[in-house]
């Protein structure tokens, strides 16, 4: 599915070669980016105990909406660190600055985001769990 030893600089010709191109993205998220891997294992995590405490329909949606959410503001982070790497080619720029602790500010927000909703949903069946 993959596009390893393309150089391919000119738009997609169909709908399978830009997913592959999408693919080739999260598998180099997976590969590259640590915060990614700690993401998607807090994800396993939160789906392993959703299931094991059985939640409501409208529990997993919002779940699944903080886990994409998280993933999503990982992704742009990543997108903006290299861009802003290639157009400062590594040197000190206020701008460059300001738009890695933006997005990591995203990234942040997002996950404190993912922590409420995941103490909210999960705080009081554990409680009722014990207190059984
Ligand atoms: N070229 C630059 N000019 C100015 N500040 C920079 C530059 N590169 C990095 N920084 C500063 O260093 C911080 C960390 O940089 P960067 O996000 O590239 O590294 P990182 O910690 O490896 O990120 P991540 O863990 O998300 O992969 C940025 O948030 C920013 O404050």
């Amino acid at each position: 599915m993959g596009s390893h030893d393309n150089h391919q600089v000119t738009k997609n010709h169909h709908l399978f070669q830009a997913m592959g191109h999408a693919f080739d993205g999260i598998v180099a998220m997976l590969r590259e980016e640590r915060n990614m891997r700690f993401h998607v294992i807090a994800a396993m995590l939160a789906v392993i105990v959703g299931w094991y405490l059985r939640i409501s329909t409208a529990d997993w949606l919002w779940i699944l909406l903080v886990i994409f959410l998280v993933f999503a503001a990982e992704f742009l982070n990543t997108v903006t660190e290299a861009v802003t790497d290639l157009l400062s080619n590594h040197h000190y720029d206020i701008n460059v600055r300001k738009a890695k602790d933006v997005a990591a500010g995203g990234v942040l927000l997002a996950a404190l985001f993912a922590v409420a909703v995941g103490l909210i949903i999960f705080v009081p069946r554990f409680y009722a769990l014990i207190i059984r």
